[in-house]
């Protein structure tokens, strides 16, 4: 199994490309199966989850085919893709390949829309908490879905074979069960509101491609999504929103260790919430044209106290990142976790490189060290595994990273991006 050996001790000085965003390509590479049509998608991320879905997807009936990459670049950056589902030939989505990843139990939205019936496995993902799928069958139930859990299977069929629109209001804020409940509803008869809904970028994204592709959908970024039904959805072009979640990690890493990087492509307008927080640790974020760029000088790293929200509040995907900042702040900082609730697995990690946390209930208090020293440690889960690196890069000495396949879900070239900004740090094969 693959390692990260980083050396730490080194200021990051350069650029560093921001790739399409993980958590946006998902949901929209699962829009495809909604016509039988082609649609292109630009700037998808070259990660382990994206070639894990296109394996889904093809099971389904999905044809793809890659069309381009980035200028200037080469192998394993993100790239145009197209997906063409002209015929859905197997409505089940089994748990050999659903149970790797999360977001794979979203097909059933599609599916369920465009064919009436659908059987897919209760999903996987990262090991952060329980992650039931309760609010998805209660919404498709609402649109007029007829739902069984059975042998460790989520049984759907549509009631007349096709959805029926109405009005659902999520009991909890849930970004998959919004996504999954928008692209159901946009093949479905008459109108759907959603209220409460998920105000993610990433909604949008999906929502703006779901229009694109013919559906009627107002709303999108606010917590009351209205969704008119049409009789059939076409093919498109769009494009992937920079990572949100990949340009905080590299923002995190530059106000830990010091120096001056333009996150090249990010927009801040998808992370505000979290740049302002930097901002108080004593960091200093300057949108650009070209990105966003991110300094430090010598003054060191003031302690902030964070809460993880829903979007625009600070995201729980940036939770251990900023923990990992944390640990070398000027004094004393609170971090509560609201959305998840067994993500504090990398604290017991951090304290191997010498961090002081202590844990009660939600909430982890973090007492900064004037020097963290490197040391072996086990990646838990993918933002877990990025805030090793994180604290790895401002450690005096060698910290060698276990079990690296979770980055490779979420981070391009993570090894890459960081080694041209100054950090020595390279992947042990085998
Ligand atoms: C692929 C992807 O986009 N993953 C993101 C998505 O995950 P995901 O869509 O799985 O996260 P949700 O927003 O659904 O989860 C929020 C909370 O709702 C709970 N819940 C969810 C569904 C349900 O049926 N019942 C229920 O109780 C979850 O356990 C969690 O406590 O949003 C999370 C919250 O921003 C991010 O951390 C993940 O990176
Ligand atoms: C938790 C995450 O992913 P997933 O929802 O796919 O497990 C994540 O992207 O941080």
């Amino acid at each position: 199994m693959d390692r990260i050996r980083i050396v730490g001790g080194n200021e990051l000085t350069g650029t560093i490309p921001i790739s399409g965003a993980k958590n946006a390509a998902l949901p929209l590479m699962i829009a495809s199966l909604l016509t039988d049509d082609t649609l292109t998608l630009e700037n998808v991320p070259h990660l382990a989850d994206v070639e894990q879905l296109i394996r889904i997807l093809g099971n389904h009936g999905v044809d793809y085919a890659v069309s381009g990459r980035r200028e200037r670049q080469g192998e394993g950056y993100s790239r145009t893709i197209s997906f063409t589902a002209r015929n859905i030939v197997d409505t089940t989505a089994p748990y050999e390949l659903v149970s790797k990843m999360r977001a794979s139990f979203w097909v059933i939205g599609p599916l369920l829309a465009r064919m009436g019936e659908a059987k897919v496995s209760l999903p996987g993902g990262c090991a952060i908490g329980t992650r039931p799928v309760d609010l998805f069958i209660d919404g498709l139930q609402a649109l007029g879905a007829d739902i069984e859990v059975e042998n460790g299977y989520a049984v759907a069929k549509a009631r007349n074979n096709r959805l029926t629109g109405n009005r659902y209001v999520f009991p909890k804020i849930s970004v998959g069960a919004t996504h999954v409940l928008m692209m159901a509803a946009t093949l479905a008869r008459g109108e759907t509101v959603l209220e409460n809904a998920a105000r993610e970028p990433e909604v949008v994204n999906l929502a703006e491609c779901l229009n694109a592709m013919g559906a009627r959908i107002t709303g999108q970024g606010t917590s009351t999504i209205t969704i008119e039904g049409v009789d059939s959805l076409s093919g498109a072009r769009h494009r992937v929103i920079p990572d949100r979640i990949e340009t905080g990690t590299y923002a995190m890493a530059v106000a830990m260790t010091g120096g001056d990087v333009l996150l090249e492509g990010a927009r801040a307008d998808l992370l505000q919430g979290a740049l302002d927080v930097l901002s108080r640790t004593g960091a200093e974020i300057i949108p650009t044209n070209s990105g966003i760029r991110v300094l430090r000088n010598g003054s060191g790293i003031a302690p902030v106290d964070v809460v993880t929200e829903p979007f625009p509040g600070f995201p729980t995907d940036l939770q251990a990142q900023f923990m990992g900042l944390m640990t070398m702040s000027k004094g004393k900082s609170k971090i509560t976790e609201t959305i998840f609730e067994n993500r504090f697995m990398h604290v017991q990690e951090l304290a191997r490189l010498g961090a002081h946390i202590t844990l009660s209930g939600q909430t982890a208090i973090v007492e900064g060290v004037s020097k963290l020293k490197g040391a072996p440690v086990m990646a838990t889960d993918l933002r877990a595994s990025v805030s090793l690196v994180i604290a790895g890069l401002a450690a005096e000495g060698e910290t060698v990273v276990n079990r690296v396949y979770h980055l490779d879900r979420g981070f391009e070239r993570l090894e890459e991006k960081l080694s041209r900004c100054g950090a020595v740090i390279e992947r042990i094969s085998g």
